[in-house]
């Protein structure tokens, strides 16, 4: 069984004294988890060079909010995959609701990121999601099964081989809503049923591997209930990662649903 996947994305906050001291607290403990889980730490990039050289030999591994979809050039203010690979980033987020909407990203220029990412060596984290008033017009299956639509256009059904997904409801990302359970069971299967509706054969069916992880307002309260859901794979969690407390206890919530099934 693959690992599931806990990757905290401190967005546009931090500052090197407050990172070292989040880091210097989280890294005893989430060593602990890792023979379960696995984790990532995705800091704004000036901040990466700090982070990946802390968590070096930790095993809890670095990823970037974002990447550019260009090799290298005349991109000011961009920064390239081949760049945070030699930084030893291993994830990279690309398509996250606040650059699709607040950036203008569209679905092909995410798609360009998801290859430019896996050209690299690193494995991309998809984010995908519906706004409320798509979700209000019915329209969230629709919306979803284009942004995976665009980046199988770009690399095939088989870039989801190397990739993950995240779920993240546009109207619970730092909100404090949350997606109820059936809400967020019923999107990670419609997403790997609409893979798997791609897949001209089983043997190129990814969905069952996929790593599906759930992003919006998770918080020690609520994390149990959610990766205990069958469909989610993990979690990609914002606020709550700023928090060494909070994403400790996330964490240890995420471990202990790969302990039930070991047991089970
Ligand atoms: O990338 C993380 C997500 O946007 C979730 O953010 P949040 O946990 O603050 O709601």
């Amino acid at each position: 069984m693959t690992k599931p996947l806990l990757i905290g994305n401190w967005k546009m906050n931090g500052s090197l004294q407050l990172n070292q001291e989040l880091l210097h607290r989280l890294i005893p403990k989430l060593q602990q988890l890792q023979k379960h889980i696995d984790i990532a730490v995705c800091p704004p990039s000036p901040y990466l060079f700090q982070v990946c050289d802390a968590l070096a030999c930790t095993g809890i591994v670095t990823g970037a909010q974002t990447v550019s979809e260009h090799a290298s050039g005349a991109h000011t203010g961009e920064v390239s995959a081949s760049m945070l690979s030699e930084l030893k980033c291993r994830y990279a987020l690309v398509g996250h609701s606040e650059r699709r909407l607040k950036y203008a990203e569209s679905s092909t220029a995410v798609a360009a990121k998801f290859e430019a990412v896996q050209n690299a060596g690193m494995m991309p984290v998809l984010c995908v999601g519906e706004t409320f008033e798509e979700r209000e017009a019915g329209q969230t299956r629709q919306v979803i099964e284009q942004q995976l639509q665009a980046v199988i256009d770009r690399v095939g059904l088989a870039g989801f081989e190397q990739g993950v997904v995240a779920y993240e409801p546009v109207w619970a990302i730092g909100t404090g809503e949350v997606a109820q359970a059936l809400q967020i069971e019923s999107v990670h299967q419609a997403i790997r049923t609409f893979l798997s509706s791609c897949a001209p054969s089983r043997k190129e069916d990814p969905s069952q591997r996929l790593r599906i992880v759930y992003g919006g307002s998770v918080n020690s309260s609520n994390a149990a209930e959610i990766f205990n859901l069958a469909e989610v794979n993990g979690g990609l969690i914002g606020g709550a990662s700023l928090k060494a407390d909070e994403f400790i206890q996330i964490s240890e919530s995420l471990a202990e649903t790969v302990d039930t099934l070991v047991s089970e």
